[in-house]
């Protein structure tokens, strides 16, 4: 069996839906798994509306009958017969966001939060089921919360994969000789409480999913003809890269290429599934292959993040930086659930660079002062670059002041800032 996996910007609306079913029906594929995202800035927006509930903002409902207006829009050019049971199906499903709303928000915020947000993928894939089965292409529909089981730490569930591996039996069954359609981003804890696994978190959905089926690959479907050398939008000139090794994927991914999710390698990696990255605008086009074939890159590959924050942490009595400082720091940023993007000590310093999250830098900060003396520069860049080299660095600093540099054999880092 195969798995597809189709993102956000593939179902972004209607002709969208009909494009992602045209794919699925000329695959011809007798066991098929799809795994679908939200509707492109669904989530976003019920993040949004998540947050309005727990604040008890006095927006939340006319956030939700945005929502709701976004998928009866996009209903409304699929179906022409206003009778049709997706427009049931659909408002029923709505309706237990409804429910929540009306109660005051006194459960575990992220608790809540995930009841929320995982709504878009619920509705999504209800939406390409039915599309799906209207043109003859005749699907289950499967509630990832099922198969795909959690801890119940909300909003970044940690899979059970022991659990996961045991319902998989039953989704193979549902899946003889044909195609299921399930969400992305979701599971559910053993007392079936519903999880997220973290933002943009549909392609490691799919890549569980792959790793417990033992499917023969997973494909990802990206407006994207493969994996670039570079993010085609912050770079003109891009190469693609056709086969990738599990190894470098794993690296880019790490350091922030943004084309697939950095915990979607390692369950495939395990189970030596082939992952294709593909094209929904041109599906018949070349692709990438991440595998087991050790190759390095063909071409130098750079990463870019904008709005840094290089946070450098000293001792308060200027002691040196030694390993029971270097764990009192970590400890904080693992508290803060703070991702260090590149790092650098020095006798008397520790530098890091973070993304420049507003909710979680001050608390960040002021639990570092309690210890340390902190500096801090906001507006920071930081390219990587893999399988650097002189020309390589020279072209991406040009203008730049360089204020970190990390290398290692096959890495360059360097936070930056443009010259004053
Ligand atoms: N190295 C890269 N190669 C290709 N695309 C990249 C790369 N790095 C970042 N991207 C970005 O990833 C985007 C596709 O991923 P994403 O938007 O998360 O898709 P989806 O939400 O549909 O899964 C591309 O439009 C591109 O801008
Ligand atoms: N819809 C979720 C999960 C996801 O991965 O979406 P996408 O495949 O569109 O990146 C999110 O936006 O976080």
């Amino acid at each position: 069996m195969e798995v597809y996996k189709f993102g956000g910007a593939s179902v972004k609306d209607a002709s969208g839906i009909k494009n992602v079913v045209s794919i699925i029906s000329s695959a011809k594929k007798d066991e098929l798994l799809v795994v679908v995202s939200a509707l492109h800035g669904v989530t976003d927006r019920l993040e949004k509306l998540a947050y309005a509930y727990l604040s008890g903002d006095s927006h939340t409902n006319a956030l939700f009958e945005e929502i709701k207006q976004i998928h009866f829009d996009v209903l409304t050019e699929l179906f022409p017969d206003p009778g049709h049971s997706i427009f049931d199906e659909i408002s029923n499903t709505f309706v237990e966001i409804d429910w929540l709303l009306e109660e005051e928000a006194q459960d575990d915020p992220d608790y809540l939060y995930d009841q929320i947000v995982s709504m878009g993928e619920v509705v999504s894939s209800k939406i390409l089921h039915a599309v799906l089965n209207a043109s003859g292409c005749v699907s289950v529909w499967a509630d990832a919360r099922n198969y795909i089981k959690t801890d119940n730490t909300y909003r970044e569930g940690k899979v059970d994969w022991a659990l996961t591996e045991r319902e998989a039996s039953h989704l193979t069954r549902l899946l003889k000789n044909q195609v299921a359609v399930t969400q992305g981003f979701i599971g559910g804890t053993s007392e079936n409480y519903t999880t997220t696994l973290g933002r943009e978190g549909s392609d490691y959905s799919a890549a569980i999913f792959a790793s417990v089926l033992n499917a023969r690959s997973l494909t990802i479907w990206k407006d994207v003809p493969g994996v670039l050398n570079a993010d085609p939008k912050w770079f003109e000139h891009t190469e693609k890269i056709p086969q990738m090794s599990y190894h470098d994927a794993i690296e880019l991914t790490y350091y922030g290429a943004t084309v697939i999710h950095p915990k979607t390698i390692k369950p495939l990696q395990n189970k030596d599934i082939p992952l294709l990255v593909r094209s929904f605008i041109e599906p018949a086009g070349a692709h990438t292959e991440i595998n087991n074939q050790p190759n390095p890159l063909p071409v130098p590959s750079f990463i870019f993040k904008v709005n840094q924050v290089l946070i450098s942490v000293l001792p308060k009595d200027y002691s040196f930086i030694i390993e029971e400082n270097l764990s009192t720091i970590f400890g904080i940023f693992h508290q803060h659930k703070v991702k260090v993007n590149t790092m650098l000590n020095s006798a008397l310093s520790f530098s890091v660079s973070i993304d420049h999250d507003t909710r979680k830098l001050d608390a960040l900060l002021e639990s570092l002062q309690k210890d340390f003396r902190v500096k801090y520069n906001t507006n920071m860049e930081l390219v990587t670059i893999r399988y650097y080299n002189q020309e390589t660095i020279d072209r991406v600093t040009e203008n730049k002041d360089i204020i970190l540099e990390v290398k290692s054999r096959h890495t360059c880092q360097m936070v930056m800032k443009n010259k004053s």
